[in-house]
């Protein structure tokens, strides 16, 4: 009885996979072919909502970053030369972008993955997604896949990158498709987990392409981090968040500092900041709060969360109420670099 059911979802998870190779950019490399395993409607409003998807792109010049082997983590993806917030890092298309849960059982309310197939399916559709790719794109697929020392196939599908399509709710609502939709990718496929993370990641639909961008300072030779988890929380819970990432523990700096005490302290201080509290206050007292909180993110080298720039911009109209126009210049000027890094994409 159970068999039956489960071949019936395998079946029915199978049936809602559709495969596209989205069509080369002119003048774009070969490998540009982006395979996309998902629902038709997706790409169907993308294709209303963008003329000649995808868009070309500009790419980055080569050698800025290299994968290589880690001491504790495999492989990571590390920097070739120093960066500064703002600058783009990585940018590629894809070799697949899959909806995220496709290994998610139905019959337990489209939310858990079923251990008895869950992964095996995943492995499936991500095996005969291989025949269906072009050949340049194929190769990597493959590389990737052997090459893929810490992950067996089915894992793969865990550690794609969150990448939302940002297409219209009444879609959504009304085809019932996939909210979550997550990529394999060339050198995105190997950048590690960090609770404080150097890059933050952005997908751009009109390109179909990955970016990632730079949010504090990186020396030559210092690992590329991006973040699988919400980082306000303390270090017990977003363990409890990297589990299904296959990561137990999290060995990033972070978590593997001493003084978690203090850390978890100041995640929660970020974590509690109320906005519309602040405002509330005389500049004095809302410029104390507001340093705290700044202090605390960067402290916590956490600069890649939206909330920096925010935090920034308030103090610097709370500044600028007290006369320190130039105090206030300063941080309004590193606000728009920050709420540019947090929106920004390839037109960068
Ligand atoms: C997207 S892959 C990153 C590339 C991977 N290291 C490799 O060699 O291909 C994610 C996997 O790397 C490992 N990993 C990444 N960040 C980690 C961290 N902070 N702590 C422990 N393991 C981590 C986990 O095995 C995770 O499933």
């Amino acid at each position: 009885m159970e068999f039956a059911a489960t071949k019936a979802w395998k079946e029915a998870v199978l049936k809602r996979v559709i495969y596209t190779n989205i069509p080369d950019a002119a003048d774009s490399p070969a490998h540009d072919t982006v395979l996309y395993v998902g629902e038709q409607v997706v790409l169907d409003t993308l294709r209303r909502k963008y003329r000649n998807l995808p868009r070309q792109y500009v790419p980055l010049p080569n050698g800025l970053v290299a994968v290589q082997s880690t001491p504790s983590l495999s492989l990571g993806v590390f920097a070739k030369r120093a960066f500064k917030p703002g600058d783009v890092v990585v940018r590629e298309r894809p070799f697949l972008i899959a909806a995220a849960d496709i290994g998610f059982d139905p019959s337990a309310g489209g939310k858990k993955v079923n251990p008895l197939i869950g992964n095996s399916v995943l492995g499936e559709i991500l095996k005969s997604a291989e025949r269906h790719f072009l050949p340049p794109n194929r190769d990597g697929f493959a590389a990737l896949l052997t090459d893929y020392s810490l992950n067996p196939v089915h894992d793969l599908m865990k550690d794609m990158f969150r990448s939302l399509f940002r297409i219209g709710e009444k879609d959504l609502e009304t085809s019932g498709v996939y909210k979550d939709y997550r990529l394999v990718s060339r050198v995105a496929s190997r950048i590690n987990h960090s609770c404080s993370p150097n890059v933050v990641c952005h997908f751009d639909e009109a390109t179909f392409t990955f970016n990632a961008v730079v949010t504090r300072e990186i020396q030559i030779g210092e690992e590329i981090l991006t973040t699988y988890c919400p980082l306000e929380l303390p270090r017990a819970e977003r363990h409890r968040y990297l589990l299904p990432y296959n990561i137990d523990p999290c060995r990033c700096e972070a978590c593997e500092m001493t003084d978690q005490e203090g850390s978890n302290q100041r995640r929660k201080m970020i974590y509690d900041y109320d906005m519309h509290k602040v405002i509330q206050l005389s500049p004095r007292k809302a410029l104390k709060e507001l340093i705290g909180v700044r202090n605390a993110i960067e402290e916590e080298n956490l600069q890649f969360l939206p909330v920096y720039p925010m935090v920034l911009q308030l103090m610097g109209s709370f500044w600028a109420k007290l006369g320190k126009s130039t105090l206030s210049e300063g941080l309004q000027k590193q606000a728009d670099l920050y709420h540019s890094i947090h929106k920004s994409g390839p037109s960068r």
